[in-house]
């Protein structure tokens, strides 16, 4: 049975002759001499393994047959119009590309490249020394050492911004132009050989083996995918480009989805990185490895745990899902979910680790304890605390920092203490008065006996370790950098200390929830396993750099504590954002109505389209806008964007969600923020203002293609 091999263009083929692909691509996976296929090779071809299929009477596959490994191949170059497909297979080449060992298309006679316009003559400005030439890259260097055809190459320097070599990179698939955006974004050469594992190819004295070989490096998985069975066809046809993260992973990405790590590992890296593509492929991978596996995917909240789901049945829907935790296959659940559902299964067995964390015992720990309540306990108890200090904001991140990770339970412990990274100095007078209101705050808790998230994350992590078993064997997280102390006490209870225990995606610029953790306090040792990506994959190069002014000058620091570095780079070009500043928020709503109205007009589908606001007011009042101009639009909460309707959403609500077109709302403080953000102590007041400042950099980074921000004057 010959063996398929997909290239990334042959994916992306004419919605209406997907079907008609399928079926003959299955057919020739079984029988390559099935009648009507028509397999046959084409008279004065530049490759004499190019062949041609015919997909019905007008469309023919381009393909070329390589007998090694003693099996048939087939690689899929692409489906074209009968002409088209016979003029194109007669001029291609497959070869295996001498300097980096990776496949290459040779066409002989090339369509010529569009050569750009000749620079107008101004002899009051200088003329623009390339964008190569200023980053000290050279011809030699490029073609000798990476690989790079020269003809592109000769293009890429004559390039005088980065749009010009993203407009190459663009039209040229897989490793070139990969290799092209490093490049533009000043990555040295050594750098793109070692992250890519160029290396000269041996020649086997046997062609089709050659190339059968470059096509299994690890970089050609950028373009071309070996598929497994017609299960797998079926969805890298139906998936055309959206589905190109199920199929063609960056070399970088696969690395991280198969390596093992001796413990704990941590991939950093910037929005629309892949961080998520790679937990869900190591989900797979590490449940095809041992179906017994029991396999956590966790993150922040319900929403998010939920797309993790859905992305790993999309990726593949024959991955074992677990419905509880401890049962073998992949479970998902966001991490309170994952607190209670330790409390739920130890039942009466809780009271110790209540004992030991609280000092006390709750009568209903199943219930969550109201998020207002430190707000209750501040406005009804007296204190000598100033305001900057008795407030709900120090006052829950003292408790989730200090109190719960410590396990004090008493002033005598709280007086003693070590509070390393809270900013904020307390004397022994303050401490007892902070303590003070931590005795009222848990009275009121065991007057209703419920646990608030923190403690119920705090008191299943304490009844795990005290009955030293672990239900999962891997824990995969996305979202880290909003996981508070007690989460994480917890993950590393679920999950005994050995390889491949805890895999931690984060980005410290999107943290939107909760005050800075560093790892190392609560028992996760990353020490020397910490990787980064920086390939942006969603977003064009126009909005990630408006993205990125939104986070200039900000501090940052990663969960070990190092400053977050930036360097990112896209792989897209696109129109620049649109900037609207509106006096009211009658012109606000007009301006939002007026821009999607536009998309939708020129063809876009409702869903494609959405706009992200500050808060659930700004959100009923555009949904109402929207209806009051006659278009569908729907605001969402705790459901999934509707497939039919301009879905409106809070900036929170945004994060892990990802459309073409956005209209974003910047909003205002309101004045009642101004106010409780001016009490705060400035430690706390300046880590308020970070995490708004990420707030829209998520926001901003939601869009594909195109952004509109409309801001308040
Ligand atoms: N190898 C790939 N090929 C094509 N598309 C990819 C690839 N990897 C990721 N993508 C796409 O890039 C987008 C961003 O990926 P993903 O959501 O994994 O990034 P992320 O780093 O988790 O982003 P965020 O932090 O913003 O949630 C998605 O649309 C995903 O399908």
């Amino acid at each position: 049975m010959p063996t398929i091999i997909m290239g990334k263009l042959a994916s992306k083929i004419d919605g209406s002759v997907r079907a008609k692909a399928m079926t003959f691509l299955q057919k020739l996976g079984v029988d390559d001499a099935t009648p009507g296929l028509h397999v046959e090779p084409i008279q004065h071809s530049a490759d004499p393994r190019v062949r041609t299929g015919r997909v019905d009477e007008f469309w023919r596959a381009v393909m070329f047959r390589l007998d090694g490994d003693g099996e048939t191949h087939y690689v899929i170059h692409g489906i074209w119009p009968h002409d088209d497909a016979i003029a194109i297979a007669r001029r291609v080449r497959l070869k295996v590309n001498p300097i980096n060992g990776l496949p290459q298309i040779e066409e002989i006679e090339p369509t010529p490249a569009p050569t750009p316009p000749p620079a107008r003559a101004d002899k009051t400005t200088k003329p623009v020394e390339p964008l190569f030439a200023r980053l000290g890259h050279e011809r030699a260097d490029l073609v000798e050492r990476l690989g790079l055809p020269e003809d592109v190459v000769s293009q890429a320097l004559a390039a005088s911004n980065e749009d010009g070599i993203l407009d190459l990179a663009q039209r040229h698939e897989g490793w070139t132009g990969t290799i092209l955006v490093d490049l533009a974004a000043g990555d040295d050469i050594d750098v793109i050989v070692q992250r890519m594992e160029l290396e000269k190819a041996s020649s086997s004295g046997d062609d089709d083996a050659d190339v059968l070989q470059s096509l299994k490096r690890p970089a050609a998985a950028l373009q071309y995918a070996f598929i497994d069975d017609q299960e797998e066809l079926r969805r890298v046809i139906e998936g055309g480009d959206f589905g190109a993260w199920r199929i063609f992973l960056h070399p970088e990405q696969r690395r991280y989805v198969d390596r093992s790590y001796s413990g704990p590992f941590r991939l950093s890296g910037g929005a629309g990185t892949g961080k998520t593509v790679v937990l869900v492929h190591r989900a797979r991978a590490l449940a095809r490895r041992n179906p017994d596996a029991r396999i956590i995917l966790t993150t922040f909240t319900t929403n998010l745990a939920e797309a993790l789901g859905d992305s790993l049945s999309q990726l593949d829907p024959r991955v074992p899902q677990a419905k509880a935790l401890g049962q073998p296959g992949v479970h998902t659940a966001g991490v309170d979910a994952l607190a209670s559902a330790v409390l739920r299964t130890a039942g009466r067995g809780l009271a110790p680790a209540m004992r030991q964390v609280l000092g006390e015992e709750r009568s209903t720990p199943l219930a969550r304890t109201a998020p207002t309540r430190w707000r209750e306990v501040v406005e009804s108890t007296g204190t000598m605390l100033p305001w900057e200090l008795a407030n709900e904001t120090f006052l829950a991140s003292e408790y989730a920092h200090v109190v719960l990770p410590n396990k004090v339970y008493d002033e005598v412990g709280y007086l003693r203490v070590r509070r390393p990274g809270r900013g904020v100095a307390l004397d022994r007078a303050k401490r007892r008065a902070v303590w003070a209101l931590v005795e009222a705050y848990r009275a009121r808790c065991r007057a209703d006996g419920s646990l608030d998230f923190a403690e119920a994350a705090a008191v299943a992590a304490a009844h795990l370790a005290a009955s030293d078993t672990h239900p999962a064997d891997h824990v995969l997280v996305d979202e880290g950098q909003d996981l508070s102390p007690t989460h994480w006490l917890l993950l590393r209870a679920v999950v005994g200390e050995h390889s491949d225990d805890l895999f931690v995606a984060e980005d410290s610029h999107q943290r939107i929830y909760g005050t800075r953790v560093v790892l190392g306090r609560y028992g996760v040792a990353i020490v020397g396993r910490s990787q980064r990506l920086t390939l942006n994959y969603r977003t064009t190069a126009q909005n990630l750099h408006y993205a990125m002014t939104i986070l200039a000058g900000g501090q940052y620091a990663d969960l070990q504590d190092e400053p977050e570095s930036t360097g990112y780079r896209s792989a897209r070009t696109g129109p620049a954002p649109v900037i609207e500043i509106v006096e009211s928020l009658a012109e606000e709503a007009a301006v939002i109505v007026r821009h999607v109205r536009t998309w939708l007009d020129a063809g876009d589908p409702l869903e494609n389209v959405a706009v992200l606001v500050p808060d659930r007011y700004h959100r009923d009042r555009v949904v109402t806008a929207f209806t009051d101009a006659g278009i569908d639009a729907r605001a969402v909460d705790r459901d999934r964007p509707p497939a039919d309707r301009v879905p409106v959403l809070t900036m929170h609500r945004a994060k892990g969600t990802e459309f073409p077109k956005v209209v974003l709302v910047a909003g205002k403080p309101s004045p009642a923020e101004m106010e409780r953000l001016a009490m705060l102590d400035p430690a706390e007041r300046a880590d308020t203002q970070l995490r708004g400042r990420s707030l829209t950099y998520v926001a901003a980074t939601r869009a594909r293609d195109q952004l509109v921000v409309v801001q308040r004057s």
